[in-house]
C-alpha cells in the first residue's frame, strides 16, 4: 500500500492536529517540518502532513512553499491532497487560503476544491456559509482580537471572495442533509457553472462523513481537522487503508517540564490564569524584549532555578488584546511578533539543551518558530491531551532521549490544559 493521503498544513500546531484525527480514525501518520532534506521511508505510512509556517508570511511565499510540498507529495504516490488551515479561517485580505488553494488546483488540473472549516468537536461549526465558534460568530468569538490575523467577518464566502479572483459557492446544509451523493451532485454542479471554491456547511460529524464520502475522489481537499476525522473511513471502506494497528504509542517521556506560550487567545489567556494558582510564571514583554538580551537572560534565569520533571515552569509573552495593541502600536504588528517568537524560540532551543525532554507549547507562530529553532524534522504522533492537541516525540541533535512535545493551537484546550498534559504524559 502506499500513502493515502498527502497534507500541506500552513502552520504547525495545524499540522499535529490534523495528524492526530488520521491516527485516532487508524492511519498511520508521520508529520514532517517543510520537505524533508532526506528520502523518507514511508513504507509503513499511509498519511503525510507537512507542516509549513505558511499561514501569515508574503502570498507568495505560502503559494511556493505549499507548491513544492505539492510535488513532494505527489511524488510519494499520495492520492488526494489535502491543505489544512484553521478551524477559524485565520487568513487576511491578501491571503493565504486563497492564493493557496488556486495554485494547489492549478497544478494538480483540478477544477474544484471543498472548503471545510468545520470541527464540531472543538465547536467550530459552519452554517449557511457563516463560521461559529461555540454560539457566537467568528467575529465575535475572540478572534477579532488575533494579533496577526483578526477574523472580523463570519461570513466565509465573503471572505474567501476578497482572496481569490475565482467564483465562490456555498454547499448549504439543506443540501448535506440530503446525504453523499445529492452534496456530490451540487458540487458538480457549482463545478460546471466554473464555481471553484466551495464552502461547506459542517454542523455535526454525521455532516462531515456525509461530505468525506461526496470528496474522497477529490484531487484536492481543504479545511480544518474535522474533516481529517472522517475520510480514514471513506479510505477504509475503498480498501485503501491497511487494518488498524496502534497507531499512536510513544517511548516513555523523560526530562524536565517546559511551558511557553505566545497565544495571545482567550483560551490561552485563561489557560495561563489557571496555571498560575499553583505554578510558576515568567512574563516576557516584547517592549523589554526589544531594549536588549535582559529580559531573556532573567527568563533563563527563572526556568533555571525551577525546572523539574513534576513541576512545570510557564514562560508567557501572551497578553490581553490592550497590551498587544500597546505593543505593536510601540514596535509595529510585525516586529512584535517576531520579537516574541525568537524569544521563545531561543529559551526553547537553551533550555532544551539543558535538559527539557517535556514541552508544551502555545500558538501556531510560536509553534512555529520554536519547533523549528530546535531543527526538528520529523514527529511521531502520540496520545491526545484535548481534541486537536497530542503529545508527539521526536529526535533533536544532543538529546540522547527523544524529546516529547505538544502543540497547543491558541484556542484549543480545557482550562487545566498546561498541568494535565504533563499528567497524560506520565
Ligand atoms: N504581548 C504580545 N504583544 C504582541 N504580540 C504578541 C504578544 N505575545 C505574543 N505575540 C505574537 O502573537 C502571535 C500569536 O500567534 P500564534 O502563536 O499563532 O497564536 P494563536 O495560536 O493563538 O494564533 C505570535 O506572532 C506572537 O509572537
Ligand atoms: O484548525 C485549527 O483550529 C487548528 O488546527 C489550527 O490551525 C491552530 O492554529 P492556531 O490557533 O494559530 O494555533
Amino acid at each position: 500500500m502506499s500513502v493515502v493521503l498527502g497534507a500541506i498544513a500552513d502552520d504547525f500546531t495545524g499540522a499535529s492536529d490534523l495528524a492526530n484525527n488520521l491516527v485516532r480514525a487508524g492511519m498511520r501518520c508521520v508529520q514532517t517540518i517543510g520537505v524533508p532534506r532526506e528520502p523518507l521511508d514511508v513504507g509503513d505510512v499511509d498519511a503525510v502532513v507537512v507542516a509549513l509556517k505558511s499561514r501569515s508570511c508574503p502570498a507568495e511565499q505560502a503559494v511556493e512553499t505549499s507548491q513544492a510540498a505539492l510535488d513532494w507529495l505527489r511524488g510519494l504516490g499520495a492520492r488526494q491532497i489535502f491543505f489544512k488551515y484553521c478551524s477559524t479561517f485565520d487568513s487576511t485580505d491578501a491571503g493565504n487560503i486563497g492564493p493557496v488553494a488556486d495554485a494547489l488546483i492549478e497544478r494538480l488540473g483540478a477544477s474544484q476544491t471543498v472548503m471545510v472549516p468545520a470541527f464540531p468537536v472543538n465547536a467550530r461549526t459552519v452554517y449557511q456559509g457563516h463560521l461559529f465558534v461555540g454560539d457566537r460568530l467568528l467575529n465575535e468569538s475572540g478572534m477579532e482580537h488575533h494579533p496577526l490575523n483578526p477574523m472580523t467577518d463570519a461570513d466565509l464566502v465573503r471572505v474567501l471572495g476578497r482572496q481569490t479572483p475565482h467564483p465562490v459557492g456555498l454547499l448549504a446544509h439543506a443540501t448535506l442533509s440530503r446525504g453523499a451523493a445529492a452534496a456530490g451532485e451540487r458540487l458538480g454542479a457549482l463545478a460546471n457553472e466554473g464555481v471553484r471554491h466551495v464552502i461547506c456547511d459542517a454542523l455535526d460529524e454525521h455532516d462531515l462523513a456525509v461530505l468525506a464520502e461526496a470528496v474522497a475522489d477529490h484531487a484536492l481537499v481543504t479545511g480544518g481537522s474535522g474533516l481529517g476525522q472522517s475520510l480514514p473511513e471513506v479510505y477504509r471502506r475503498r480498501g485503501w487503508l491497511a487494518p488498524i494497528d496502534d497507531a499512536g504509542r510513544l517511548a516513555p517521556a523523560e526530562g524536565a517540564a517546559l511551558v511557553l506560550a505566545g497565544s495571545c487567545s482567550r483560551a490561552t489567556l485563561a489557560q495561563i490564569a489557571h496555571f498560575r494558582h499553583d505554578h510558576a510564571v515568567f512574563e516576557l514583554d516584547p517592549l523589554a524584549l526589544a531594549e536588549g538580551d535582559a529580559t531573556l537572560e532573567a527568563a533563563l534565569d527563572f526556568a533555571r532555578e525551577r525546572l523539574s520533571e513534576t513541576h512545570p515552569v510557564l514562560i508567557a509573552a501572551s497578553a490581553a488584546p490592550e497590551q498587544v495593541r500597546a505593543a505593536q502600536q510601540c514596535l509595529g504588528v510585525v516586529r512584535a511578533g517576531e520579537l516574541v517568537e525568537r524569544a521563545l524560540a531561543e529559551l526553547a532551543r537553551r533550555l532544551v539543551a539543558e535538559g527539557v525532554g517535556r514541552l508544551v507549547v502555545a500558538g501556531g507562530e510560536t509553534s512555529g518558530a520554536v519547533i523549528s529553532a530546535l531543527g526538528v524534522e520529523t514527529l511521531r504522533i502520540g496520545e491526545q491531551i484535548d481534541p486537536g492537541v497530542p503529545w508527539m516525540q521526536t529526535a533533536v541533535a544532543g538529546r540522547e532521549a527523544p524529546l516529547s512535545v505538544a502543540l497547543k493551537s491558541g484556542n484549543f484546550g480545557g482550562t487545566d490544559f498546561f498541568t494535565r498534559a504533563f499528567e497524560v504524559l506520565s
